[in-house]
């Protein structure tokens, strides 16, 4: 069987109106059974991307194949989108007045009834949701009804599940544990899925392969942890949104040389520690992180942040020696 389940080559979908805008020549190919999150600033791209992956916008140039075969467009066939694929979008295109297990349901014929109640029930289990089985979708909460638009999404043998902004509806507690539970769905059912998301961390801790879109265009596309340890564009660095970011004139003021504009690195690239060739840092805050402290240090007006394992070691107003054990520079 073929590694690749999705292709997609020179892509370009642009919008005339109000401006020139969309996606522009976008090549990439997804691995069956991989989660492939697409992550960019509002604007760039993700949902047209998205759309067009399902076969709901007409392209201006490229194609898209799944499993080999061109995915056509709405102009292509009777009823937009493809029956391997589901998009899940951020409305959930539920039956609000009709209970769960009979929105899971409804996807499947009547022919084996046995069979149909066994495969609803299976699927609620998978999604941890057996137990609102008897309720109506206007009982739940956001994160409960995407759980169910999942399962729906899911139940009629679909390969690639689509997903736009899965976790925009799901408080931080939950927004984990469907996090776990979709990666976790993805490994045992060999499901690939695509999502889209405003928070990079959803790429970051789910995704096997993440795409990063800039106006239209794709810049990067690699392994999460690839992306994260190497962003080889500032605009990367930036909506990862962890990485401390100087222009050349504050590089300079804690001791970092640069022939370039801007100087990027993380917090847990800078060693506290004291050395000959370490700086000194005041700290200025503390934050209290669980496990770990976050510190918020200072020299010559300028700020970084830094990591510290052992809670409590240092203290707001301590100084500190500081080491930038590696930066990268754009
Ligand atoms: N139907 C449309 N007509 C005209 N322009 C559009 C249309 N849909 C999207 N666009 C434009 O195309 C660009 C990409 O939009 P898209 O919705 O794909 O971005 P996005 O990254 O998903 O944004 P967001 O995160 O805000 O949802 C934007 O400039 C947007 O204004």
């Amino acid at each position: 069987m073929n590694e690749q389940i999705i292709t997609v080559n020179n892509l370009t979908k642009q919008y005339q109106e109000p401006q020139v805008s969309g996606i522009s020549n976008i090549s990439f190919s997804i691995k069956r059974g991989d989660i492939v999150a697409i992550i960019g600033e509002s604007g760039s791209g993700k949902s047209t991307l998205l759309k067009c992956i399902y076969g709901l916008l007409k392209t201006d140039e490229g194609e898209i194949l799944l499993n080999g075969k061109r995915v056509l467009g709405p102009d292509e066939q009777l009823i937009p989108g493809n029956a391997e694929m589901k998009m899940v979008t951020q409305d959930f295109s539920l039956n609000i007045y009709a209970k769960v297990y009979d929105n899971i349901a409804s996807m499947l014929s009547n022919t084996d009834v046995a069979a149909k109640q066994a495969k609803t029930l299976e699927m609620m289990e998978r999604l941890h949701i057996t137990k609102l089985k008897d309720k109506k979708i206007t009982e739940l909460s956001g994160g409960e009804q995407q759980r169910v638009a999942i399962a729906k999404a899911l139940i009629s043998d679909t390969k690639v599940l689509l997903l736009d902004e899965p976790f925009s509806q799901v408080d931080s507690l939950l927004k984990n544990q469907l996090r776990a539970d979709i990666k976790r769905l993805a490994k045992e059912t060999g499901l690939t899925i695509v999502l889209v998301s405003h928070d990079p961390t959803d790429g970051l801790f789910l995704a096997d392969q993440l795409l990063i879109l800039k106006q239209g265009q794709l810049l990067q596309n690699d392994k999460p942890e690839t992306i994260y340890q190497n962003p080889s564009h500032l605009y990367t660095a930036q909506i990862l949104g962890n990485a401390i970011i100087l222009d050349a004139e504050q590089a300079t003021q804690i001791g970092l040389k640069t022939e370039k504009q801007n100087v990027v690195f993380y917090p847990e690239w800078v060693e506290l520690k004291s050395s000959w060739n370490s700086r000194r840092f005041e700290v200025k805050e503390v934050y209290y992180k669980g496990f770990y402290d976050e510190l918020l240090l200072e020299r010559n007006g300028v700020k970084i942040r830094a990591l510290q394992l052992n809670s409590g070691e240092h203290k707001k107003n301590d100084h500190v020696q500081a080491n930038i054990g590696r930066f990268l520079e754009f």
